[in-house]
């Protein structure tokens, strides 16, 4: 999945590569088969949180990881997250015995930023207010692309179509106050969400509530590494590997200052987003805690309005460009292990 910050675009471009190109973010989904449950083939029938037969493995059940998740959310101040299946016997998402919920940021491990260098404005209150000074709505470095602040609207909800590709918010060095308009993304998520067990696509993501376009739904967690370290890694887990490889100007830079998120062992609900033709979210870069933007968030917003229920998806493969009929699933094969299986009208067939 990639994000490119240096031409003014609407949407975020993504792509699944294992050869990776510059200013992109990636999402792996290189494995054959949605990964499955935790590493113990041992299978045993659990009946103990719902009385029903779900198909148990290993180390987790049901309501272990549910159990660790509340805790994880509730301490977050996020809304909740609950694991569902009404699809078949699958009792949990796959997940390594030594999984962790993180339900926000990183696991800076000896990345952690330095907060000294990050820039702070002036403003008083509510930057944007009338009597806030202003000074957030200013061009940095005269590059419109920065133009601090006011991606968001006065409900919080981001303004697709603006040119902003990195949504850069207030910090812990501005004089604004926590009602400041541009601290969107930094607070805990609102939208209770369910991961449950998809049709065609292992387990997904869906909203508890209806989800307005523009929505900034939360952010993708889990342990931040070095590139090269994570270019290392195989097996299952590259499928929860996110690149952060978008930078000002389009360009990476050397590999020793590029970062990767790894969600396989740490991570949130992010790690079970999966890939749609049409999805109905995009990933945007967001800075607050860290002045790197290497070190940026990477953020799920709502490009359209999303009824309850309805699975979140991104486009692993944006800059694929938007299929058409003739190339769609009518022309190329939807079978194998890159079949994509979303059920988007206009599908590619073959999943980046
Ligand atoms: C980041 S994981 C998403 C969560 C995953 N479904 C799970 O159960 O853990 C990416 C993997 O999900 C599956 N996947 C995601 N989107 C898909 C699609 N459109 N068609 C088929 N498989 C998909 C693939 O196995 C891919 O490697």
């Amino acid at each position: 999945m990639s994000l490119e910050l240096s031409k003014p675009r609407s949407s975020a471009r993504q792509r699944l590569s294992s050869t990776r190109v510059s200013s992109t973010t990636t999402l792996s989904t290189s494995s054959k088969t949605p990964p499955s449950r935790a590493s113990s083939s041992k299978v045993t029938l659990n009946t103990e949180t719902t009385g029903s037969p779900f198909i148990s493995s290993g180390y987790w059940t049901r309501r272990r990881l549910q159990v660790q998740w509340d805790k994880a959310t509730r301490e977050a101040g996020s809304a909740s997250v609950m694991i569902v299946n009404e699809v078949d016997g699958e009792e949990v998402p796959g997940v390594p015995e030594d999984f962790r919920y993180l339900e926000y940021g990183y696991d800076w491990g000896r990345h952690a930023p330095d907060p000294n260098f990050l820039i702070g404005c002036d403003c008083v209150g509510n930057c944007g207010s009338a009597d806030s000074g202003g000074c957030c709505i200013k061009h940095i470095d005269s590059d419109p692309s920065e133009l601090w602040g006011f991606w968001y609207d006065k409900q919080g909800l981001f303004r697709l179509g603006t040119t902003h590709m990195l949504l850069r918010e207030c910090n812990v060095n501005c004089s604004c106050d926590e009602t400041c308009r541009t601290r969107v993304a930094q607070k805990p998520r609102k939208i209770p969400l369910q991961v449950f067990k998809t049709s065609h696509c292992g387990w997904g993501v869906r909203p508890a509530v209806r989800v307005l376009k523009g929505t900034l739904i939360g952010l993708y967690s889990g342990v931040l590494l070095k590139r090269w370290e994570a270019d290392g890694i195989q097996g299952e887990r590259k499928n929860y590997i996110f690149d952060l490889d978008h930078n000002k100007f389009g360009e990476e830079g050397p590999i020793q200052n590029q970062y990767s998120v790894d969600g396989y062992t740490k991570g949130n609900w992010g790690r079970f987003i999966n890939h749609s033709c049409d999805p109905n979210m995009q990933v945007l870069p967001a800075m607050f805690d860290a002045p790197e933007i290497e070190k940026s968030y990477l953020v799920f917003v709502a490009t359209k309005d999303i009824r309850e229920g309805v699975e979140l998806t991104i486009d692993y493969h944006p800059n694929l460009g938007a299929p058409t009929r003739g190339k769609g699933k009518g022309k190329r094969k939807r079978r194998g292990s890159d079949a994509c299986m979303c059920s988007a009208k206009l599908c590619r067939g073959i999943r980046p």
